[in-house]
């Protein structure tokens, strides 16, 4: 019996996309992430919610390593990404954000024309030997963020001309385009309206086919609509982490408890 639930645990260890593993940020001398374990499942969404400064963003940051650009910051742990230590100093950071990549909460396209907002990571990494790959990465990158429709007549265009929610899925093709295999979403439809917002969620809903996603949010809607594992974060704690569904209906912690039910945050 011992033996089977140890080789079930393996397994599952070995089917987390991220494993993290008693990890601890600061900034100067604020400790704003404390002993966090979680381990992230590949191909679906996994929401971090809890009330404003719990350290949602800051530990979202720490899986592409978009913490090494803020100077004080300093993160102790172990963070893998299949298996593989992402703070390892052989681990070029640049790469590492191709593989996992990153939308923010405002749209931020670049002050280019679509295409070359697209074609931009796709070049510098060096993916395409020609034109026409190039052109191909960026229609199936607009296509796979469901925005190819709208703006196969138009990629000369400057991408800050669309509306918010198409710059916002403009960002998320330019995520793709590098062929990433995690998406990290900061709060990616906050300043967008509900039909944007209902838009991206459904995209969400459809890349996590092929792609690892993590989202930070506000809304806890939001987190209960789009992803399938929700991990609650209080006071730089991970509380609790499970299937959306218990963490919603059947809370194992207070602090979850009071949170969902609107007591606090
Ligand atoms: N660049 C920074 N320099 C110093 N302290 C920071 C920095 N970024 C975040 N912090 C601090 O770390 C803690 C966690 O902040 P973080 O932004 O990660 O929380 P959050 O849960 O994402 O909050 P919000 O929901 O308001 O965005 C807070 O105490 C915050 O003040």
């Amino acid at each position: 019996m011992n033996q089977m639930l140890n080789t079930e645990r393996a397994n599952n260890m070995t089917d987390s996309k991220i494993s993290a593993n008693k990890v601890q940020v600061y900034y100067g001398d604020t400790h704003a992430i404390k002993d966090v374990d979680i381990e992230i499942q590949p191909r679906s969404v996994t929401a971090f919610i809890g009330p404003s400064g719990c350290g949602k963003s800051t530990f979202l940051r720490t899986l592409n390593r978009m913490n090494d650009t803020i100077d004080i910051c300093r993160v102790e742990g172990s963070i893998k990404i299949d298996g593989e230590d992402i703070y390892d100093p052989k681990v070029d950071p640049v790469q590492l954000r191709a593989k996992v990549g990153m939308v923010f909460q405002k749209p931020n396209p670049f002050p280019k024309s679509i295409y070359d907002n697209i074609a931009y990571g796709p070049r510098i990494h060096g993916l395409a030997r020609s034109k026409s790959d190039l052109d191909d990465i960026v229609a199936s990158s607009l296509q796979k963020a469901g925005l190819w429709e709208e703006v196969k007549n138009r990629l000369d265009e400057p991408g800050t001309g669309m509306s918010g929610g198409q710059q916002q899925r403009l960002c998320i093709a330019r995520a793709i385009a590098v062929s990433p295999e995690v998406i990290l979403m900061d709060e990616p439809c906050s300043a967008l309206d509900p039909i944007a917002t209902a838009k991206v969620e459904e995209l969400i809903d459809e890349l996590r086919e092929n792609y690892t996603i993590v989202i930070v949010t506000h809304s806890m809607q939001q987190a209960a609509r789009v992803s399938q594992r929700t991990a609650f974060f209080h006071l730089g704690i991970l509380v609790e982490e499970g299937p959306t569904e218990d963490i919603f209906t059947n809370p194992k912690d207070k602090r979850t408890q009071d949170y969902i039910t609107g007591r606090f945050g």
